[in-house]
């Protein structure tokens, strides 16, 4: 079932189009990544989502409600995870947790998420004494505090060491297995490939391709490596071959490029003319690789 369903979303700021007849739609119980360049309109497209935008065009149903219309009743069943800037340093953990609760009908017991996301030792410690990945975790848990049906995280791990991302990866992964659908607009390939279902790239505006991490990778266009080197100088014609795009030849090292399973078919011809190789390997392409076929970039922040 789909918990969100966007068609033909349009956005301008003046002459700017932002979004530009942007559709996708998040099934139940998904996480859902948000992937694009800077400034590609991921933010502003979530933000329509959560109701915190206006959009020009297209329609947008969040668990069958309109985000313009019934923006309340939307924001009691959505959580939204907050941005550093958007908690005073000095208030505590519990207190934020307290007030945010508040905000609404059946809120979950904060003291319960306190434990949950291994803030118990930090309950009135300030927010700006908390390490980076005790305020993010804070900030996940405040976005679950309403006991949300979807959750709208953004920039997840931004900021954070290898092995705080990794934990935080594992809290995202009990999130969505207490059934609760999220929404995760990223950077990072690695944390896309870990934690996403499904993807939606965005770039200029629009969405190019939606699939999951490993269709993105193995999409039909894409392009692979395979490597070899000779054990003596000879090498048959393999550019004929079906799905090879192109071979080089460097001395005795040779790379064949080639689209689907073009590797079975060179190794073929290499063994039916007796021809030896060694150190053979072949580079798949990764979700950076189709990425950059994508959006014809690469990839923003590294962290
Ligand atoms: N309130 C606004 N008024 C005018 N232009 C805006 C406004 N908000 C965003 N923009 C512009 O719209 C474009 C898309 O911005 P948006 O924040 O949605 O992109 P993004 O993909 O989320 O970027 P990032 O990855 O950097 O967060 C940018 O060119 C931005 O400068």
């Amino acid at each position: 079932m789909a918990v969100i369903e966007v068609t033909d979303l349009h956005k301008r700021y003046a002459d700017l189009t932002v979004l530009d007849r942007v559709s996708f739609s998040v099934t139940e119980g998904e996480i859902f990544g948000i992937l694009g360049p800077n400034g590609t309109g991921k933010t502003t497209a979530v933000e329509c989502v959560e109701g915190l935008r206006r959009p020009d065009g297209g329609s947008i149903r969040v668990l069958g409600l309109d985000p313009v219309k019934d923006g309340r009743r939307l924001r009691e069943r959505i959580g939204v995870q907050l941005q550093d800037t958007q908690l005073p340093e000095n208030i505590k953990v519990w207190e934020a947790l307290d007030l945010y609760a508040s905000f609404y009908a059946k809120p979950r017991d904060w003291r319960e998420l306190l434990e949950e996301w291994g803030l118990a030792d930090k309950r009135t410690a300030r927010f700006g004494k908390l390490s980076g990945g005790q305020k993010q975790r804070l900030f996940i848990a405040l976005a679950l505090v309403g006991s949300p049906t979807v959750a709208f995280l953004d920039e997840l791990t931004t900021g954070l060491d290898p092995q705080a991302r990794r934990a935080t990866w594992e809290l995202i992964k009990r999130v969505r297995a207490s059934g609760v659908t999220v929404v995760l607009v990223s950077h990072f390939m690695d944390e896309v490939e870990e934690l996403c279902d499904r993807v939606a790239v965005f770039d200029g505006g629009r969405v190019v391709a939606i699939d999951t991490p490993a269709g993105l990778v193995d999409g039909t266009d894409a392009e692979h490596h395979m490597r070899f080197t000779l054990m003596d100088g000879d090498l048959v014609e393999l550019g004929d071959l079906p799905g090879v795009t192109g071979v080089s030849r460097n001395g005795n090292r040779v790379v064949v490029r080639g689209r689907g399973d073009f590797a079975t078919a060179v190794t073929g011809r290499l063994a039916r003319h007796h021809i030896l190789v060694s150190d053979l390997r072949i580079d798949k392409r990764t979700l950076d690789d189709a990425f950059i076929a994508l959006t014809g970039r690469s990839f923003g922040p590294t962290h």
